[in-house]
């Protein structure tokens, strides 16, 4: 089974970095996300409640990035992936978050994780 609920440049801010300064502003991040999901199933029926609901998960998204800090944005994808996982029943979640400001001679910098239940 290869179907996905994709959110792709999920732009949200929050605070976050290893450096003094970074931990008194909001940083600029996005994200994108694969999700592994048996698209039959909602299908079947047209029923958002058997499918991965791409807008509450980007709002679960926002919401933990604006009441958590950390230093490394491996630390927030990992316990953001954890947080999905958990929430939304997801068997496997790919993410990649950049940090588009961090690097101000790279378009972007960042990481990318994939994660299973
Ligand atoms: N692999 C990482 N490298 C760096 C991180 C990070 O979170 N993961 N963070 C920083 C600083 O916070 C940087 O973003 C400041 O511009 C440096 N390297």
């Amino acid at each position: 089974m290869q179907d996905i609920v994709f959110i792709e440049g999920l732009h949200t801010k929050a605070v976050i970095g290893v450096y003094e300064w970074e931990k008194v502003i909001w940083q600029e991040l996005v994200f994108d996300i694969e999700m592994e999901h048996d698209n039959r199933v909602p299908a079947a029926n047209d029923d958002i409640h058997k499918t991965l609901d791409y807008e509450a998960i980007s709002n679960a998204i926002k919401g933990f990035c604006k009441e958590h800090q950390f230093e490394l944005i491996e630390t927030l994808a990992e316990r953001l992936c954890a947080l999905l996982i958990d929430r939304f029943g997801l068997t496997t979640i790919t993410m990649t978050l950049r940090k588009p400001g961090a690097v101000p001679s790279a378009r972007a910098v960042g990481v990318k994780i994939r994660r299973s239940a």
